[in-house]
């Protein structure tokens, strides 16, 4: 038989019973036998022991106590709040109401106290008796195990579990069978206290880590941000609040906001703004959108603070940054010069295909305005706040026009670059693409671009994902399609498609009334607006063909603003004194055909070049000429000359140049004008140049 004194506990519930015998097995369990009861679930009979330690001084007046037997000395246990669980509540923002519930008034006064006394003292306690009403809703309440008697509405229950046993009454018990020397009570609890304040020191230092990681990133917003608790404290200011409102971080945090916001205006609309999501408020140096959000599971406000006039810069970069990439169409219909029926005929009906979405063909000469017109569209159409892209096909290599059109996925090719690539006809969604010079597009290209308007999506080049995309297209070509068509060119089905609208614009020969108001437009955009023109050039300009058009019209405009004296252009400023009489054949003429196999004798050339060694030279020629027309800029021979200097281990004097520009005209690769139109590769020149990329590949 087991020799130790025996200690009885006796408490009211079985929960009690389990969490103080649980403590005091742990701290005199190796010197002392510990038997425990709780009263409502005894049946047996007296309880014995040698002690006895009563969880709660109500239990003497229980009539169940008086199982207890009258003659065994009774000790009423003092209890403190179980420690373990205190994290629990150092959680729960300073100030928050919580209800403090307990089973009877002075063990829910103890529990406030001894919470106080271990300095849980952040919470607004609010004591609550079972059955007992509450004025103000509280959603939190803290019981020590009896969560029986805690209110259904409460949202939130923490239980810290029963109360324990206070030093003062283990020893007591010691000092009842006079062991109090044999163990060392304080160094077990001082133990226990070390391990407890590890914990929170842990727990502290993570909230510290979050606290300062979430710091920075709400400083890192862009926007003033606030958040107040339940309470109307204020728990977040970030940075650019303090600038907004001009109060310090340091003054607002865990102050009430009604402290803080002067603003009745602003306090009401954070506070009470359930019915409105924003409100404007200005400052002496702000404008700011106030944005509102109830956190529904704490009951928190927060309130972004976004400043307008930021905003309204954010977005006027992106949009600068859309014009220089050429995502923004630069034209409106008043852009476009003319008074004559031809013009405004063009511009009416250019306003009526706006109104829709449908595919439009605008066809015409070179430099008629197509692009301007495709422009003008998009700005009067619903799209205009969507991008606007222009893809000019004569601009990209061949093999370059599928990957930018379409967009590939990551490895789907050698030299794909990581991450894949997003497609023009992705990047213009919500908006509109103008296809220029579509006539120069590959029959593969032709067959996607039917899939396009077909189904209205795309697919990246090595990809498996169908993309729905929303883009209207524009497209726009100088050549003869039914020439096209005829010869096998173009497919017949992708015309119809395009040619949903029809848009001809008239060559500046048939409407050459219009140039006075041209001349004055470009002298306008030069800023020489005072320059006069003498009437007898303005006569021989009137007599010119003007094959190039209006960029040719502008092109002779800029020269003579350049090099005219004084205010008045004469006929010594024309560029070149052929200049009016020459007829300049058109692109079309200018190409020379090579029949069937024309593929066969460009590879020739190529051999016959190779032979000869002056393959590299030719090409290097051609790709100049190919760069500078894509740049717009005019091919000079001395430019030239000075070019093969640094790119060719040698230079070509400039006559050198002449013979061999006029060899590759000879050849059909490229077409020289006279005067101001200069000299242009044509499509067999860059046929030439692909392949000879090809080759190199
Ligand atoms: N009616 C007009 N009023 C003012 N400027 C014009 C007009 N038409 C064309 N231009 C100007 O002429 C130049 C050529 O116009 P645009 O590029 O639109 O022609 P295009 O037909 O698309 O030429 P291409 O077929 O060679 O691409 C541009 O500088 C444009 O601003």
């Amino acid at each position: 038989m087991d020799s130790r004194k025996q200690v009885g506990v006796v408490t009211g519930t079985e929960m009690t019973r389990v969490a103080l015998c649980q403590q005091l097995e742990e701290t005199i369990g190796d010197i002392v036998q510990i038997d425990s009861y709780a009263l409502d679930e005894w049946t047996g009979g007296t309880i014995t022991a040698d002690v006895i330690v009563v969880s709660s001084k109500v239990l003497l007046d229980e009539p169940g106590f008086q199982i207890v037997s009258p003659k065994v000395p009774i000790i009423v246990a003092r209890r403190i709040i179980n420690y373990n669980y205190i994290d629990r509540l150092l959680v729960i923002p300073e100030g928050t109401d919580v209800l403090l519930v307990n089973d009877v008034k002075s063990t829910v006064y103890d529990s406030i106290n001894s919470l106080e006394k271990l300095g849980v003292d952040h919470l607004n306690y609010i004591p609550h008796l079972p059955g007992e009403m509450q004025i103000r809703p509280v959603s939190i309440a803290i019981t020590p195990g009896e969560i029986a008697y805690v209110p259904e509405w409460v949202e939130k229950v923490i239980d810290i579990g029963p109360r324990l046993l206070d030093l003062s009454t283990i020893l007591e018990v010691l000092r009842f069978f006079e062991l109090h020397d044999e163990v060392n009570l304080s160094e077990k609890y001082m133990k226990k206290i070390i391990q407890l304040s590890r914990e929170l020191v842990k727990t502290n230092n993570e909230t510290l880590f979050l606290n300062s990681h979430l710091k920075k990133v709400i400083d890192g917003v862009h926007d003033g941000i606030l958040a107040i608790n339940a309470q109307g404290i204020i728990t977040a200011f970030n940075e650019n609040l303090e600038s907004i409102l001009a109060i310090s971080r340091e003054t607002a945090i865990g102050r009430k906001i009604e402290d803080i916001i002067i603003d009745t205006d602003l306090l009401y609309f954070v506070i009470n703004g359930d019915v409105e999501e924003n409100m404007l408020f200005s400052t002496k140096h702000y404008e700011v959108v106030v944005n509102r959000f109830k956190i529904i599971t704490d009951h928190s406000i927060v309130c972004t603070f976004k400043d307008t006039k930021k905003t309204i810069e954010i977005e006027k970069k992106l949009k600068q940054k859309m014009v220089s990439q050429g995502y923004v169409a630069k034209y409106k219909l008043n852009d476009i010069i003319g008074e004559s029926a031809e013009i405004q005929e063009a511009k009416q009906i250019a306003n009526k295909l706006a109104k829709t979405n449908l595919t439009v063909l605008i066809e015409g000469e070179s430099g008629t305005g197509k692009e301007l017109f495709a422009s003008a569209i998009h700005s009067l159409s619903e799209r205009r706040l969507g991008p606007y892209l222009a893809v000019n096909f004569s601009a990209l290599p061949e093999d370059l026009v599928e990957a930018e059109l379409f967009g590939y996925e990551e490895g789907s090719f050698t030299g794909a670059k990581k991450g894949g690539k997003v497609g023009l006809f992705e990047q213009a969604n919500g908006g509109t693409i103008f296809l220029d010079e579509i006539g120069d597009i590959s029959s593969k290209i032709q067959a996607r671009l039917l899939r396009v308007l077909q189904e209205k999506e795309i697919m990246r080049i090595g990809g498996n994902k169908i993309i729905p995309i929303d883009v209207r297209i524009i497209a726009a070509t100088n050549c003869n399609f039914v020439e096209m068509i005829n010869s096998g060119k173009f497919r017949v089905d992708l015309y119809h498609r395009l040619k949903a609208l029809y848009l001809r614009l008239p060559p500046l020969r048939e409407r050459i009334g219009d140039l006075p108001h041209l001349i004055r437009h470009f002298m306008i955009a030069n800023g020489k607006e005072y320059i006069q023109i003498d009437d007898d050039v303005l006569k021989q300009l009137q007599s010119y063909t003007w094959n190039g058009n209006i960029r040719e019209l502008k092109n002779t405009i800029d020269y003579m603003l350049t090099v005219c004296d004084g205010t008045k252009i004469r006929n010594s400023d024309i560029p070149n004194h052929h200049f009016f009489e020459m007829t300049v054949p058109s692109d079309e003429q200018t190409v020379k055909e090579y029949g069937p196999s024309k593929q066969e004798k460009l590879k020739e050339t190529l051999v016959d070049w190779e032979t000869n060694g002056e393959r590299a030279e030719y090409l290097f020629l051609l790709n100049e000429i190919y760069e500078l027309n894509q740049r717009k800029e005019l091919v000079g021979r001395k430019k030239l000359s000075e070019l093969t200097e640094e790119h060719l281990s040698y230079r070509l004097t400039e006559q050198q140049i002449r013979y061999r520009l006029q060899y590759l005209e000879d050849l059909g690769f490229i077409s020289k004008r006279k005067g101001r139109a200069g000299t242009k590769i044509t499509p067999d020149g860059r046929e030439l140049l692909m392949m000879d990329g090809e080759r190199n590949d």
